[in-house]
Parts: C-alpha cells; sequence; structure tokens
C-alpha cells in the first residue's frame, strides 16, 4: 500500500461510529478564539466607522490606506485592470456570466394572485432586496468567479445597488476581480476584508453606506461576522471553507479522484475532502495519487495542511451504506463518481450541490456549469440551500377581502380576537360589520 497520512476509516469496524462522530464534530468552524476576535473588531467598527476599518486592514492585509477613499476602487481602476486580463480569459468569463445568467433566470419566482371559493383574493407579490453586500474572498486566493456567482443572482432578482467588498492583501488585487465585477455590473467595490468589511456593510460607516443583506463565502472570520450580524442585516448562509465528499466505484480513476480531493483541499488548510468507496484497492489508489499530486502544487501546503488535518477516506462494505453516511455529513459539494448516479441521487437528502458521474468534476461546477459555487458548509445544508435568486427577494403576501368576505369570515376572526384576549382585534373586524 502506498504512504497515507489521511485518516482511515471502515464502517465495519467496531470503532467506526465514534471516530465517524470525530469526524462530523470537526473542528474546521469558527473556535471561541475566532468569534472573540470577531466580536471585538464587529463592536469597534460599530461605534468608530472608517477608522476602525482602516487599521483592521492594515493590521490584517498589510495594506496601508490613509483614507476609506483609498479603499473605494475607480472606474478609471476597473477600466485599467481589464486591460490587463487575457483576452482568452475574458472570454472564459463572459462565458461564465452567460451560463451563469441563464441558469439563474429560470429561478425567478413568479407574483400570484388568485381568488378563492369564498372570493377572497390572495397573491404573493415579489420585490428585490435594495441594497446588497457581497464578499468576495481574497485573502488566501482570489476569487473572480465568486464575484459572477455573488453578483450575477442579485442582478437577475433586480437589486439596484450592490456593494462588493474584497481584500487586497499587501495591496496587491487580481485584475480579474475587477473585470468580472465590470461584466457582472457592480455598483460599488471596497478593497476590504474580513470581519471588518461585514461590519462596514452591515452597520454602515461615515463612508459605506449599510446593506439590507450581506451574502459571499470566506473564511472562517467572515462566516462568523455574517453570523454575528444577521438580525441587523439578512445574510444568505453560512458558505465556509470548502467541502468535498466524492462517493467513487471500483469503475472510478483513482487520478481522477484524487484531483477532485485535492482541488477542494488547496483553497484552505481548513477545507476538508473526503471519499467515501467500497473498493479498498481503489481506495489505495487514490491516496497514493494524491500524495504524488500534492507535490505538483503550487499550494502545496494548503492542500497538504488541509488533508492531513482534515481528509479522510472511508471504506464501506456496500456502496448503498455511503448514502446514509453522506447524509450525515452533509456536504458542501457531493460527487458522485459512479456508474449509476442517478440511483444515488434519489438518496441525497443533505448537499450544497451534488455532481453526477465519472464526468462532472466539482471544479465545472465552480466555473462554468452555470449552477452556483456559493453553497452551505459545515453541515448547514442540513437546512440551506446555495446561493439562488431567491436569496436576493423577498415574498409580501397580500390579502383583499370585500363586505361579502368580511361578513363570512368575520365572526371566525372575532371569536379567535376574543380567545386570545385581544378585543381590539375584535372590534377591528367587528366595527366593520355593525356587530
Ligand atoms: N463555501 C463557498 O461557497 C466558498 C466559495 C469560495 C471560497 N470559499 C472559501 O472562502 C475562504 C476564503 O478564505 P481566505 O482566507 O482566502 O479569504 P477571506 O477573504 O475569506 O479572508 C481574508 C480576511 O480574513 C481576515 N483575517 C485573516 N486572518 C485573521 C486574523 N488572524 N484575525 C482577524 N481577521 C483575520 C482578514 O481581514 C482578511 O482580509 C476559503 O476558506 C475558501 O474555501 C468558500
Ligand atoms: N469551490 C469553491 C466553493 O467551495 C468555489 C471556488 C471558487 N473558485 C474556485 N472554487
Ligand atoms: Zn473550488
Amino acid at each position: 500500500m502506498e504512504s497515507c497520512v489521511v485518516l482511515r476509516l471502515t464502517n465495519t469496524s467496531a470503532d467506526f461510529e465514534a471516530r465517524f462522530a470525530e469526524l462530523l464534530a470537526g473542528k474546521r468552524e469558527a473556535s471561541e478564539d475566532v468569534d472573540q476576535i470577531v466580536r471585538d473588531i464587529l463592536e469597534d467598527v460599530r461605534k468608530r466607522g472608517d477608522q476602525a476599518v482602516l487599521e483592521y486592514t492594515a493590521k490584517f492585509d498589510r495594506l496601508n490606506a490613509v483614507e476609506m477613499g483609498d479603499l473605494k476602487v475607480s472606474a478609471e481602476q476597473i477600466e485599467a485592470a481589464l486591460t490587463e486580463v487575457p483576452a482568452e480569459t475574458l472570454d472564459a468569463l463572459q462565458l461564465a456570466h452567460d451560463r451563469i445568467y441563464s441558469h439563474h433566470k429560470r429561478q425567478l419566482p413568479a407574483d400570484d394572485r388568485y381568488t378563492d371559493p369564498i372570493g377572497v383574493e390572495l397573491g404573493s407579490r415579489w420585490t428585490a432586496v435594495e441594497a446588497v453586500g457581497v464578499y468576495v474572498p481574497g485573502g488566501l486566493a482570489s476569487y473572480p468567479s465568486s464575484v459572477l456567482m455573488n453578483v450575477v443572482p442579485a442582478k437577475v432578482a433586480g437589486v439596484e445597488r450592490i456593494v462588493m467588498v474584497v481584500p487586497s492583501p499587501d495591496d496587491v488585487l487580481n485584475p480579474l476581480v475587477l473585470a468580472a465585477a465590470k461584466i457582472a455590473g457592480v455598483s460599488e467595490i471596497y478593497r476590504i476584508g474580513g470581519a471588518q468589511a461585514v461590519a462596514a456593510l452591515a452597520f454602515g460607516t461615515q463612508t459605506i453606506k449599510p446593506v439590507a443583506k450581506i451574502v459571499g463565502p470566506g473564511n472562517a472570520f467572515v462566516a462568523a461576522a455574517k453570523r454575528r450580524v444577521f438580525g441587523t442585516v439578512g445574510i444568505d448562509m453560512i458558505a465556509g471553507p470548502s467541502e468535498v465528499l466524492v462517493i467513487a466505484d471500483k469503475y472510478s480513476n483513482p487520478d481522477w479522484i484524487a484531483a477532485d480531493l485535492l482541488a477542494q483541499a488547496e483553497h484552505d488548510p481548513v477545507a476538508q475532502s473526503i471519499l467515501i468507496t467500497d473498493d479498498a484497492e481503489l481506495a489505495d489508489h487514490v491516496a497514493g495519487a494524491v500524495e504524488r499530486q500534492l507535490k505538483t502544487l503550487p499550494r502545496e501546503e494548503v492542500a497538504r495542511a488541509s488533508w492531513q488535518d482534515f481528509g479522510a477516506i472511508i471504506l464501506v462494505d456496500s456502496l448503498d451504506n455511503a448514502m446514509p453516511l453522506a447524509n450525515r455529513l452533509a456536504p458542501e459539494h457531493l460527487e458522485l463518481a459512479v456508474e449509476d448516479p442517478e440511483q444515488l441521487l434519489d438518496k441525497v437528502r443533505n448537499a450544497g450541490a451534488v455532481f453526477m458521474g465519472h464526468h462532472t468534476p466539482e471544479a465545472i461546477g465552480d466555473y462554468v456549469g452555470g449552477s452556483n459555487h456559493v453553497l452551505p458548509t459545515a453541515r448547514s445544508a442540513r437546512f440551506s440551500s446555495g446561493l439562488s435568486v431567491l436569496e436576493f427577494v423577498k415574498r409580501t403576501s397580500i390579502l383583499k377581502c370585500n363586505a361579502e368576505n368580511l361578513r363570512a369570515l368575520g365572526p371566525a376572526a372575532i371569536a379567535l380576537g376574543e380567545a386570545e384576549g385581544l378585543s381590539a382585534h375584535a372590534r377591528s373586524v367587528s366595527i366593520r360589520l355593525n356587530m
């Protein structure tokens, strides 16, 4: 067997449940330390505004700006960035944009209005969130694709003001991030990141007007900050450090599976990549392939740390036992690298996104598939979904009664108002019925 540093579990072994439970508990999410740091930053930005943002940006991104205006990206800077991007990369970005746009167009909900059997009119009206803050990560890597994934659905929904924040550590910002912002149609861009950026968007500062909702992925600090500002603003979900779970059968190519596992591992030292297979030989080959491929990656250190600390290979006696484990892990990405993925798909309950068969690597979904790559992590796929147009709209219900309807429904409303001890409620109906 080739060397393997990763955790290996066999679902038939006596200690499996205990070890799987450890895997579920993880330790990748915001620790108390992170949460405490974030709490202090949020409070500081809320009190001191721009000045606090400038100081944290100097501290964490090593970027010394004199004033917030220096961190606001100008139209000239965006135009200049466009000229720096090779034409073929711009074409790829445009292709990604167009595919994301057409897929998300299908998600727009329709207004509804109908008359029920007693003549009462009911309905729903959808309106866009007015101002949205989009967090684009930029600490360890830059994410032009995340600009599109966040902004395109907001545009489709009709959001008027889209404020993008993206850190530019050491004053470096990938021009492709600005090109993507231009293509997608962002209104304002600030080169700030982490909890201080989330705070600026949520509470507002002297320079940045607050938004109503903050969306987008980020590291543990960003995820913790979004959790904490929820209530002051809306948030989409907790889209933290990336995860993939690959379920592979004996027909899988171990080199392909290893590449897929490392595609998540290279995101973050606390990213997580897990393989579940019923084929011991495949498990060994994948472990070996991971070791070989790791050495070829420019981001070897990040990927190795992730694989070593949070990676796992789980050997199951039958693939039938893979899906219950997958549903408990509730991964951000689930690859079904098997001959008949449709048959497994029926059993998927908890997953941010599913990638079907041997020829749908998750990386296609990251960029050009058309579906959204901002997805719930840390088991939150048990109760939330990936980013979509629905995150940028809200539904208002509509009710319309005429006098006749009120006569029909009023007595029951009066009875319930009185039963709750709320006599003003009862009166507001009875007064119209001359009761
Ligand atoms: N789930 C998804 O949909 C999705 C999509 C893309 C990326 N991601 C994830 O986004 C993350 C990006 O992380 P990143 O770090 O590259 O960029 P980031 O922009 O999320 O974080 C960088 C910021 O973190 C803050 N920070 C760093 N160290 C800090 C410290 N010690 N104290 C306080 N603040 C600190 C800084 O303000 C810095 O600007 C990765 O985990 C990646 O896996 C997730
Ligand atoms: N896999 C990430 C979501 O977890 C998204 C991404 C952006 N660029 C590359 N990958
Ligand atoms: Zn990715």
